[in-house]
């Protein structure tokens, strides 16, 4: 039985991928999202010369030991001072406030001594200083943020400040998922003989909704392929941009996945990856629908979803892939066999700096030890196996 290749198999996904589509939308809806199109700045900021303190505006040039200037107006802002700073003369300026016509430098009030209409300044003047100058922050046509970027609170202020209502960002696919197997209830029932919960729907649901417009669970579908049919028939009509199943995916007879999804018209790329956990995923497509047949066991579709689905899922949404981790080992690995491990490793901030810490259980069942990690380490093929301190590459589980 040939595997395919991690490296072949995401390239193969990636390749099924539709171009990136883009929609608007209003600020307060922006974070989160992944920007289309490049935040270009449509105005100078700040638009016009303006003070950074609270005091006189004034020449730098007028300024000396025990010279009195006259101050012959105030700037404030929102409220300019219209005239002009002649020689000799000074504004009372406040932060924000434009920089008069005239006036080259301001000086803070803590640094005046007033009296009536004139003031001193106990400091030397420095040309230009506590101005902002017209377009410092950025000027007209600067790019402010470009495209692909995942918007931050940081992104979407400087987006309101370069005075955009709304913002054109990718357009996120609508996600089903689907749960096979007989022995599948939904969490929160009382358990009968032979029973287990159904939990990959929630842990996908919860993983994936970061890239989602909506995310529509289907349930659990017993090892019935009529009923697989159907379901899935179901699913398929609503023409989802993304359809995940789960479990059915392996050799066994009651593993109808693959043969109900072909039925159905999906032309499938591939199936079984030389990978752990994770071996049984299939992936193909349905018109525009990229169907991913991840498998049963837990910890495998938790992997698989994260190896293949979210790398899919960013270059859907036109979001740069981020480079792998690369971190020291803070124990060693074992060997590895001729599949690429997946292991799961809890990422320890010590003094040292961050280090990986593998952890050795690799049970495809095994959830909690999932649930105990915060990255995977890739484990290449072959790998003979890692000491203490070795820096090896991970995925971080938390990462978009
Ligand atoms: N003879 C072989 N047997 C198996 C092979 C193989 O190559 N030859 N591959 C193994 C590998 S690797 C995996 S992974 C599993 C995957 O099998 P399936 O995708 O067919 O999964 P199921 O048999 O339906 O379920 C496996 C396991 O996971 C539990 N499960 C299923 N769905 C859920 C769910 N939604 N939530 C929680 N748990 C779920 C299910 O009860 C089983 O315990 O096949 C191996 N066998
Ligand atoms: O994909 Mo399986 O996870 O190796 O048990």
């Amino acid at each position: 039985m040939s595997l395919l290749p991690v490296d072949e198999a995401l390239g193969a996904i990636l390749a099924r991928v539709p171009a990136v589509t883009s929609e608007a939308v209003s600020l307060s809806d922006a974070l989160g999202r992944v920007l289309a199109e490049p935040l270009i700045a449509s105005h100078d900021q700040p638009p016009f010369d303006a003070s950074a303190m609270d005091g006189y505006a004034m020449r730098a040039a007028d300024v000396g030991e025990g010279v009195w200037l006259k101050v012959v107006g105030t700037s404030q802002a929102g409220v300019a001072f219209s005239g002009s700073v002649a020689e000799g003369e000074a504004v009372r300026i406040f932060t924000g406030a434009p920089v008069p016509f005239g006036a080259d430098t301001v000086i803070m009030q803590e640094e005046a001594v007033r009296e009536g209409d004139n003031v001193r300044f106990i400091v030397p003047a420095r040309f230009g200083h506590s101005v902002r100058p017209k377009g410092n922050d950025f000027a007209t046509g600067q790019m402010l943020v470009p495209r692909g970027t995942r918007l931050t609170p940081m992104q979407i202020s400087v987006a309101a400040a370069a005075n955009a209502a709304t913002l054109s960002v990718a357009r996120r696919p609508h996600i089903h998922l689907m749960a096979t197997g007989d022995e599948l209830v939904a969490p929160g029932t009382p358990l009968g003989p032979d029973q287990i919960v159904a939990s990959n729907s929630f842990g996908l649901a919860a993983m994936l909704a970061p890239y989602a417009q909506t995310i529509e669970d289907h349930g659990i579908v017993g090892d019935d392929i009529d009923a697989l049919r159907s379901r899935l028939a179901d699913a398929f009509a609503a023409e989802p941009d993304v359809l995940v199943t789960t479990g059915g995916a392996s050799v066994g007879e009651h593993d109808l996945v693959q043969d109900v999804l072909k039925e159905l018209g999906v032309s499938l790329d591939f199936w079984r990856i030389n990978m752990r956990p994770g071996k049984p995923l299939m992936f193909g497509t349905r018109g525009r629908t990229l169907v991913f047949g991840l498998p049963g066991n837990p910890v495998s579709a938790m992997v698989t979803a994260m190896v293949f689905i979210k790398p899919a899922l960013r270059a859907w949404l036109g979001y740069a892939a981020p480079d792998r981790w690369r971190l020291p080992l803070a124990g060693e690995t074992p060997p590895n066999s001729a599949r690429r491990h997946f292991m799961r490793a809890q990422l320890l901030h010590g003094s040292a700096g961050p280090r990986l810490l593998p952890i050795s259980q690799t049970d495809s069942g095994h959830t909690s030890s999932l649930a105990n990690a915060d990255m995977l380490i890739m484990q290449p093929e072959h790998d003979p196996g890692q000491k203490e301190g070795s820096v090896v590459e991970a995925l971080p589980i938390d990462e978009f």
